[in-house]
């Protein structure tokens, strides 16, 4: 028999600002016997290419996690209760050596993949979204990328580095992670270094919807077109999905710089005109029809932050994330 699943300390019975922080105060991994969702730290700035910090990202955003509460009513579900979610703490990353962190997350992404348990990974700058899709390709092939971002990410190098924040997704593609079809950025805006970034990046597979977009077209728009590009029951084209119910595996990154530094102050490289935090979670809410394997938020360098701002974001964001996993699971049950 398998045992209800463990949820989040009573706040009713202990205050929420009492004990050292797990996410929205759920069991810590090692308090439970298995484990469907695990919330996981990455506490890695080595790839940033401006203001550094985001090292400093998973403890703030468990910080601004303790005011979740159990029900989400925007998506009629108690996430907590209806799978086993879990705080993993960090993965030990050194700070010395890219290479060699991406490495160590990749195993370790790759070890929670094997007892089938989903990775909600907090940031971390976002170089860290590459191990993480090399180890979701590894077990279900190449994977349509939901990326939220005011930034493309798809540049090459910088300094000559190809390890950057500013560069997992064009090595995703290189290396063949990703659904060149279905793959779409959301929330891009701002300068780029020239006309030939865009056309780039539509060789390496996405699709990008601006800020400008939900400014010219309106929100709901934008949303439809996403779901166009991903395809499958979600949307209006496509047929592919997985088990027949036309729900696609789909991996969704989320840079908290997609938000407008008025919603998201505590990041590396802000962007003036970004979206404001209802919108983009109303967005991520519309991915619960997806299989989502695997997810991130990234980018939260908390010494830019003020009041908790960009942690509380980043904590409804995770929290949305883990609400529409639980609604697709895996076995379609
Ligand atoms: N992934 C983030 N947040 N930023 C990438 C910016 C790369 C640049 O400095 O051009
Ligand atoms: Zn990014
Ligand atoms: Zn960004």
């Amino acid at each position: 028999m398998v045992d209800e699943p463990r949820g989040p300390i009573d706040s009713s019975r202990v205050p929420r600002f009492a004990d050292v922080a797990t996410f929205a105060r759920l069991p810590r991994i090692d308090q439970v016997s298995r484990a469907d969702i695990a919330v996981v730290g990455i506490p890695f700035d080595s790839g940033t290419s401006f203001r550094p910090g985001a090292r400093f990202g998973p403890s703030h955003i468990r910080e601004n996690s303790r005011l979740l509460r159990p029900y989400n009513p925007t998506q009629n579900v108690s996430p907590f209760s209806k799978a086993q979610v879990v705080d993993a703490g960090d993965i030990a990353v050194t700070p010395f050596d890219i290479a060699a962190a991406i490495d160590t997350i990749e195993a370790a992404a790759r070890h929670f993949g094997q007892s089938d348990c989903r990775l909600v990974a907090l940031g971390g700058d976002h170089t860290v979204a590459l191990p993480l899709l090399r180890a979701v390709a590894a077990q279900h092939g190449p994977v349509t990328v939901v990326h939220f971002d005011a930034h493309l990410d798809t540049w090459d190098t910088y300094f000559d580095a190809p390890h950057t924040h500013g560069t997992p997704f064009r090595r995703a593609s290189e290396e063949g992670l990703i659904d060149l079809e279905r793959s779409v950025h959301v929330g891009i805006r701002g300068p780029l270094y020239s006309a030939r970034d865009l056309d780039d990046d539509k060789l390496l597979g996405f699709l990008p919807l601006t800020c400008t977009d939900v400014e010219t077209d309106g929100l709901s728009a934008v949303i439809a077109r996403m779901h166009e590009r991903i395809g499958g029951s979600g949307g209006s084209g496509g047929s592919g999905g997985i088990g027949g119910r036309g729900a696609v595996p789909i991996y969704v990154s989320v840079d908290v710089d997609v938000l407008d530094p008025g919603f998201a102050p505590g990041t590396g490289t802000p962007e003036a005109g970004g979206l404001s935090s209802r919108e983009l979670l109303a967005m991520v809410r519309t991915l619960s029809r997806h299989l989502i394997v695997g997810a991130d938020v990234v980018e939260v360098a908390p010494a830019y932050d003020h009041a908790g701002i960009t942690g509380i974001a980043a904590a409804h964001i995770a929290y949305e994330l883990i609400s529409a996993m639980v609604l697709t699971p895996p076995n379609g049950t």
